[in-house]
């Protein structure tokens, strides 16, 4: 059997006395988008920034494609293949769609984002970014400050950046949040494409995306995963809908 893209296991971060991870196991194998899903407050954003390697956590283990990666830093951890988007986005607003994605190429190559030349006249950069944005939507954006950019297009192109790293495994912060209904169809059509070419474990308040998109579902209600199984399983698991509904929400 492969060694999954990633393996959490027995994970834990405390706040003080708030256990916000606790002792989560879930992983993510090849060719599967693995929905992790809860109320809010339930501890995605902690551990997702755990995964990352933006937060330690207090015990447990993170193993991407089977090495130990518990101890690297985020960048050491990008390198492996590691890649993730922001619940806000996070883009150099005052420079155009064909920079940022020039820029990510450039920082995905291992080039200090401190110390970068012009990159504007490296021409083999630019035209790989066009590359990168062909057949995304945004290819007719190219000449376009972020600023000026839909909530949407934002979107779309935050996760044209963080592919241009060319990840294995993709972290993904509620890539729907503030998106209409269109907008939601085409980043689902965007991140079904996706498949092929990377793991996703996928951070999502929106229920049709994750209906429409998982392979598996993980349940994470106050720090512990509850449930993780097939989504029309969760759909009917009896511990799910108690959890969403006690919290007023739609399961
Ligand atoms: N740096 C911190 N210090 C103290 N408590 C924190 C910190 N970060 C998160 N928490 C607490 O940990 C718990 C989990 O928060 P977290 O943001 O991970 O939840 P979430 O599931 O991502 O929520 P949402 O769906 O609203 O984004 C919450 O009770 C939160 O208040």
């Amino acid at each position: 059997m492969t060694a999954p893209l990633l393996q959490v296991t027995g994970l834990v971060k405390r706040f003080g006395g708030l256990t916000a991870t606790d002792h989560v196991t879930l992983d993510v194998v090849p060719g599967e988008i693995h929905a992790l899903i809860g109320p809010n407050g339930a501890g995605k954003s902690t551990l997702i920034n755990q995964l990352c390697g933006e937060l330690a956590p207090d015990e447990g283990r993170i193993a991407i494609d089977g090495a130990d990666v518990t101890a690297l830093s985020a960048p050491e951890r990008a390198r492996m293949g590691l890649a993730r988007t922001f619940q806000v986005t996070c883009l150099l607003d005052e420079e155009t769609v064909l920079w940022n994605v020039a820029m990510a190429l450039d920082v995905g190559r291992g080039h200090s984002f401190r110390f970068w030349r012009d990159i504007r006249r490296d021409e083999g950069l630019t035209a790989e970014a066009r590359r990168a944005l062909a057949g995304t939507g945004l290819e007719g954006r190219a000449g376009v400050t972020v600023s000026e950019l839909s909530h949407g297009e934002r979107k779309q192109l935050e996760l044209v950046t963080a592919l241009a790293q060319q990840p294995r495994l993709l972290l993904l912060d509620e890539p729907m949040a503030g998106l209409g209904h269109v907008e939601s169809q085409a980043m689902i059509g965007m991140l079904a494409g996706l498949k092929s070419r990377c793991g996703m474990l996928l951070v999502e308040h929106d229920m049709d995306a994750v209906f429409a998109l998982a392979d598996r579902v993980s349940v994470l209600v106050y720090g512990r995963i509850i449930a993780t199984d097939l989504p029309g399983a969760i759909r009917e698991n009896p511990a799910v809908r108690e959890a969403y509904l006690g919290e007023g929400e739609e399961a």
